[in-house]
């Protein structure tokens, strides 16, 4: 068995209802989607005769390396963080972090990036302070487009460096992908919060709690509450490949929110109910078809009333609509899903729609220069796999 040696993967996500308005306090509703982020972490073994600290991030072709003292002169004191105790980067140390990946030159066209690396090193040097290593990332997720790719890769990161820390207790004799006990989870949980802050700004938690606990979830104020469900629940991804900033964009809603503060306070409320009501119904259990059907026409009716309301906070985008209008013809209800502003947009594929029409719709939706998906929905969430078995 190979001890300085692991991987982890976490999923990405799809919110059904109440993002943004979850980050002022409102109920959403996310679940897991089955495309992972995959991290592979290697301590440096003393024959390696290597004390540097290497950063792989394979989707985007960028190679980052830093000998493990210049880490220790930058962040002399994050280095002597306890790995069980997640604590937030202050805006003084963020700046120190960044001399580090000033190090490297990084492309304008790649300038996002930086933000992932930042908190990168400080969840890497908060859990195993300068120690000489190997991390490669790699996703299935697009980045940048509403499906939590800032969370997944929060999340696996977390959970990797957290599986080799002094004070693990994951138990290394078993094969294959396998689920972190509670605790471990908690903690990674808690880490990967720490790296959406980063990276977000000011995260509701949401993102990052669907992708350690996987399933379908309601989430208000920090609190996870699982749904179960029996109902099926289809959805067909659109990623407009409008490229847009989840940061960016949750801060504009806190803006319009100090603007209009009342108006946005209802907006709010409103979404909050959405979200309930949401998550009551796929919850029922439903034993004929035509609640069957009931149900799934007030989820259509449901999501066209969130994004309504997330068009009033502002996030919406002409590549939305154009979705939206699309689909629509096909009588197909869609929302936003994520941060908006471009990204990615759900629809809604009943039970009883034909696979010819779904691949017509698919077919107009990628003549605009769209790419469509349908991903499993509420699987795994973080998952570790030990190399060498
Ligand atoms: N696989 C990855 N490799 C490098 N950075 C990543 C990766 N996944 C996410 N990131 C970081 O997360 C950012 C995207 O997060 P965000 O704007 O919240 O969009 P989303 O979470 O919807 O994909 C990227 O710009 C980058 O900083
Ligand atoms: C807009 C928001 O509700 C979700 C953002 O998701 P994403 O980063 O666009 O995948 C922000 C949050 O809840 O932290
Ligand atoms: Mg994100």
């Amino acid at each position: 068995m190979i001890m300085g040696e692991v991987r982890c993967r976490a999923p990405g996500k799809i919110i059904l209802a109440g993002e943004h308005a979850v980050v002022h306090g409102s109920a959403a509703v996310a679940a897991s989607i089955a495309l992972y982020t995959s991290v592979s972490f290697r301590l440096h073994q003393p024959s390696d005769n290597d004390d540097t600290l290497r950063l792989h991030l394979m989707d985007v072709g960028l190679d980052f390396s830093w000998p493990t003292g210049r880490i220790k002169d930058i962040l002399p004191d994050s280095v002597n963080s306890i790995a069980s105790s997640p604590t937030t980067c202050s805006d003084e140390t963020i700046k120190f972090i960044k001399t580090l990946v000033e190090d490297h030159k990084i492309p304008e066209s790649q300038i996002g990036i930086v933000s992932g690396v930042i908190a990168f090193l400080w969840l890497y040097t908060c859990i195993q302070g300068n120690k000489p290593a190997t991390v490669s990332v790699s996703s299935e997720l697009p980045l940048g487009s509403g499906l939590g790719s800032s969370a997944a890769f929060c999340v696996s990161i977390s959970g990797a460096l957290l599986a080799l820390s002094d004070s693990s207790k994951v138990d290394f004799s078993r094969e294959g992908w396998v689920s972190f006990g509670e605790k471990d989870q908690l903690l990674a949980n808690k880490w990967a919060f720490e790296g959406e802050k980063i990276i977000h700004g000011k995260p509701s938690g949401i993102d990052n709690t669907v992708s350690t606990y996987g399933n379908l979830i309601k989430f208000k104020s920090g609190t996870l509450t699982c749904i179960k469900s029996n109902m099926t629940l289809k959805m067909l991804i659109t990623n407009t490949k409008v490229g847009r900033n989840t940061k960016a964009l949750v801060a504009g809603v806190s803006e319009r929110k100090n603007r209009h503060p009342d108006a946005m306070t209802s907006v709010f409320t409103a979404v909050d109910s959405i979200s309930n009501e949401l998550a009551s119904i796929i919850q029922s259990s439903s034993d004929d078809d035509l609640t069957a059907l009931t149900k799934e026409q007030k989820v259509a009716e449901l999501m066209e009333m969130n994004q309504g309301l997330l068009k009033c906070m502002g996030v919406s985008h002409a590549s939305i609509e154009m979705v939206l209008r699309t689909t629509l013809k096909y009588k197909l209800t869609s929302k936003l899903t994520g941060a908006g502003g471009g990204g990615c947009v759900l629809t809604l594929l009943p039970a009883l729609l034909s696979a010819a029409v779904i691949d017509e719709v698919i077919e107009e939706l990628e003549q605009c220069g769209f790419q469509c998906l349908i991903a499993d929905i509420g699987g795994n969430g973080l998952e570790i796999c030990f190399n060498g078995r």
